[in-house]
């Protein structure tokens, strides 16, 4: 169980990242939608005990992640967004530190490494030096680090940035397949919608929507998308959110599409529909 409670960060220039952020969530995987600066990285590290909140806090597992910080950090694996491997070792070793040195045996990290790295697509190269691996490859390994430690909650923030689409569906399938609860956060609403259960929207550090994929659709089923013509301008591209009726007059002018978890960032962006 997630909890946060009136969370807010506010950093030393004043940028107030996260502002009284107040949701409650356990399901199995959980993503944390928002635009670019919406504070989706700030609060994934506020909840993996990497950063400390201005005020508020947050509760997993009923552990307060700023009290109880050592407990959390015994539950959690992170993967944060900046993360580089050590050049000189390979995959395999960069499992086996990582397990080892989280408390499991020697024995059943090397099991576990190798059935990971298998899973993930990672095989074939798991004793290069690291160095020699491609960005999408580097990558992989740090979701593998997490997914082989088996914690109970596993934080993936950005984790299929620059993967070809067949290493984003080997992650996807080790994410899904995971016995560990996943908070991700991701750009690709296709990820949202094929990993979600339950889905945060964070706009300007507040909480702006919360539920399903279906629920956050839901609010907007009688609305389709045009595109060509409308109020909202989204660099030279004119959007509007029409009644599905009123859009019948556009078919043939412009393109209409239906309304899909893209439409709510532009949406929420304040300059869409209103809530
Ligand atoms: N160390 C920092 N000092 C000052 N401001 C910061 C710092 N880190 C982040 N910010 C600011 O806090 C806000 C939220 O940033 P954050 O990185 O959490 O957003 P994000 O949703 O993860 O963005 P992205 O999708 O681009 O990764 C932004 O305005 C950002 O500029």
């Amino acid at each position: 169980m997630l909890e946060t409670i009136d969370l807010t960060k506010i950093y030393g220039d004043g940028t107030k990242a996260l502002d009284n952020l107040n949701f409650k969530s356990n399901v199995k995987v959980l993503s944390v939608l928002g635009r670019n600066g919406a504070g989706k990285t700030t609060l994934v590290r506020i909840l993996s005990t990497q950063l400390l909140p201005t005020s508020g806090t947050a509760r997993i597992n009923g552990l307060d992640i700023v009290k109880e910080a050592k407990k959390v950090r015994k539950l959690i694996s992170s993967i944060p967004q900046e993360a580089r491997p050590v050049g000189m070792s390979s995959p395999y070793e960069h499992l086996l530190m990582y397990l080892t040195a989280r408390g499991m045996s020697i024995s059943e990290a090397r099991e576990i490494s190798r059935k990971t790295l298998k899973d993930i697509g990672l095989w074939e190269v798991r004793d290069k030096p690291t160095d020699e691996l491609s960005g999408g490859m580097k990558r992989k390994i740090f979701v593998a680090m997490a997914i082989a430690s088996n914690a109970e909650l596993i934080f993936l923030d950005e984790p299929t940035v620059g993967l070809d689409p067949y290493s984003r569906t080997e992650v996807w399938s080790i994410l899904k397949e995971a016995d560990s609860k996943l908070v991700l956060t991701t750009h690709y609403m296709e990820e949202a919608e094929e990993l979600s259960d339950e889905i945060v929207l964070i706009h300007k550090g507040k909480l702006i929507s919360k539920g399903t994929v279906e629920d956050l659709l839901s609010k907007f089923k009688d609305k389709v998308r045009v595109e060509g013509t409308g109020e909202i301008k989204v660099g030279k591209m004119k959007i509007s959110y029409v009644d599905r009726k009123e859009a019948e007059t556009y078919i043939g002018k412009y393109i209409v599409k239906p309304i899909t978890l893209e439409d709510l960032f532009i949406i929420y962006a304040g300059e869409g529909l209103e809530d």
